[in-house]
């Protein structure tokens, strides 16, 4: 026998499937299905291997920059994760109203820090300040890691590329906006950052309660009252992107969704924009001139709804490359920057529009959509920079982050647990008007999803059993819609119900939605009657109207979304 390599035994299925391999391979340079599904599969494996998981990775040939400010998340270890399938199966508990009233600080910690830029001065080189940056993440990771386990902490940021892109932006920044998802409010402002932009960079920050069209008013200002009370440096606004969301009256009517639908362009939202500029005018004093905002907002205000949407993406957009070095000087030039930063899908994309009154950020449904920060001029003298959403570390448990729009539904590999949280929380059942699949009267997370793919016929494709996973996506796709509606809630919310019902600022609410007609004040959230969840179609229309609604649905760009607010149309839309 000839001496050399010596060959490893291989079986006839081993050698099959390399030569499949690189057959594969081989067809790498030609674009398609084929060589996107070798990349992910090839960025699976990688990740199978690995303690990160890697989202919303794009299958490109040069994936290295494309690649660069992907999400980046501890991954789940597979007992973890058969742990919490197993829980999904067991019997739902009861929590109380009370139990939705969250304090923020009881998740973020104060050991639980969030990455801050190191020292940096001219004198060093662009890979000096690479190395000591990256020096400084990796430090800063071990020190969480001593602390406390990867279980017990939230998904948050692990790729020192988007941070870097935080430090960017609050270096830029004048005034730093902080956007939330009012639903969510408490579990996504983090004090750290509060306590970093005002007392160490010594900068005025506004806070956004955004998404005020899906709660109930007394709870928006109870929201706003709690973060006025408690960080008294803090400029805190309500907002909503959707303005004269109820514009055409009834919501409960037979057409559903269609008639909430406010038609017409895209507008600005000129009353929380109006609001806006004056809390900016209030910092900015006689340094810079903001008069041409405000007749921005005049202009707006006048105009009728005749004229055409228009949909600029990128007419004015700048999108800033790479800046290792700024040196920060406030109004420089007369020019107001404005940082917005957030967390994912809160809709900092979609504030820029309407701040904007046109369309000029793309906005999706999808979390992690923004990957770059990109800046644009409102006016010639005010600038809005936009930051891809950061999730801060914190303890904030994961299926919650699931339904706060943290984490990609499509990319969960567990989806239960998060509809346990929230069957807990909401009355599934006689919402969605299910019944268990098994006649019983004991639900867990596993019936309601199968009980909803029983009414909806979600089949599985092999054995045609009941697809709970598909169910499940499909209820947290709602969830995160607004359409089965969620909030969370201040300290005391509970006992002083009565008193936020009459606040005044109910009545700014009311204005900032734009709303015409007299409505309920809880029309989010609240008790739903058997005629609101399976509305009588009219004669002869329901199938055109329920067609139609499928189509302006499924757009991820549509920036006036139907879905929205109506919780009463969950059985009249499709995933
Ligand atoms: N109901 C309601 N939905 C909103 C509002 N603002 C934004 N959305 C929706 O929230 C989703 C996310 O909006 P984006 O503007 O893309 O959010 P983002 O914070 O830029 O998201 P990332 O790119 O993940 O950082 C989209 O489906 C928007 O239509 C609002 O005021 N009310």
């Amino acid at each position: 026998m000839p001496q050399g390599r010596r060959k490893t035994p291989f079986s006839g299925k081993a050698k099959k499937e390399q030569l499949k391999a690189k057959k594969q391979l081989k067809s790498f340079d030609f674009e398609g299905d084929q060589k996107k599904a070798l990349l992910v599969e090839q960025q699976q494996n990688d990740e199978a291997s690995s303690s990160i998981r890697k989202i919303n990775f794009q299958p490109v040939k040069d994936n290295a920059r494309s690649n660069k400010y992907v999400l980046q998340f501890h991954n789940e270890s597979k007992e973890e994760l058969k742990e919490r399938r197993e829980f999904a199966r067991q019997s739902l508990l009861h929590v109380t109203e009370k139990e939705l009233e969250v304090v923020g600080e009881n998740y973020f910690l104060k050991e639980l820090d969030f990455p801050k830029r190191p020292q940096w001065s001219f004198n060093m080189s662009r890979d000096q300040l690479e190395q000591k940056e990256q020096k400084y993440f990796k430090e800063y990771i071990s020190s969480i890691e001593e602390k406390f386990s990867w279980k017990e902490l939230s998904f948050f940021e692990l790729n020192l590329e988007t941070w870097r892109q935080l430090w960017r932006v609050l270096e830029m920044s004048d005034i730093v906006l902080f956007i939330v998802d009012i639903r969510f409010a408490g579990l996504m402002f983090p004090p750290s950052l509060y306590d970093y932009v005002i007392n160490v960079l010594k900068k005025n920050m506004i806070l956004i309660l955004n998404k005020i069209d899906l709660s109930p008013v007394p709870l928006v200002a109870a929201w706003k009252d709690y973060f006025t009370e408690k960080y008294p440096k803090l400029h805190v606004l309500m907002f909503t992107t959707m303005p004269g969301y109820n514009l055409l009256g009834k919501q409960n009517d037979k057409a559903g969704l269609q008639i909430r639908r406010r038609k017409g362009r895209l507008r600005m939202a000129a009353e929380g924009t109006q609001l806006l500029l004056e809390a900016c005018k209030e910092i900015v004093g006689n340094n810079v001139d903001l008069s041409t905002w405000q007749e921005k907002i005049k202009e707006e205000t006048m105009l009728e709804s005749e004229e055409d949407e228009s949909t600029e993406v990128g007419e004015t957009i700048n999108v800033t490359q790479d800046v290792g070095y700024f040196e920060h000087e406030h109004y420089k030039g007369g020019v107001l920057t404005i940082g917005c930063l957030g967390q994912p899908n809160v809709g900092k994309s979609s504030v820029m529009n309407a701040i904007m009154g046109k369309k000029v950020v793309s906005v999706s449904k999808t979390p992690g959509h923004t990957k770059h920060f990109q800046t644009i001029f409102l006016t010639n003298n005010v600038r809005l920079c936009d930051c891809p959403g950061l999730i801060f570390p914190s303890k904030v448990p994961k299926p919650l982050q699931v339904l706060m729009g943290s984490f990609p539904i499509a990319q969960l590999k567990e989806p239960f647990t998060t509809i346990r949280y929230l069957a807990e929380r909401l009355d599934l059942v006689k919402l969605l008007r299910i019944d268990h699949p098994e006649g019983d009267d004991e639900w867990s997370a596993m019936d309601i999803c199968d009980g909803w793919a029983k009414k909806r016929g979600y089949l599985t494709a092999k054995a045609a059993r009941l697809d709970s996973y598909r169910a499940a996506n499909s209820l947290l796709r709602m969830a995160l819609d607004g359409k089965i509606c969620l909030s969370l809630m201040p300290p005391n919310y509970v006992t002083r119900k009565d008193y936020w019902q009459n606040h005044p600022s109910t009545d700014v609410i009311k204005w900032i939605l734009a709303r015409r007609t007299e409505e309920s004040d809880n029309t989010a959230g609240s008790d739903i009657s058997d005629e609101d969840v399976e509305p009588k179609p009219a004669a002869g229309s329901g199938d055109t109207e329920h067609k139609k609604l499928q189509t302006e649905s499924e757009s991820d760009n549509d920036q006036i979304d139907l879905a929205g607010a109506n919780k009463f149309a969950v059985l009249n839309t499709e995933d």
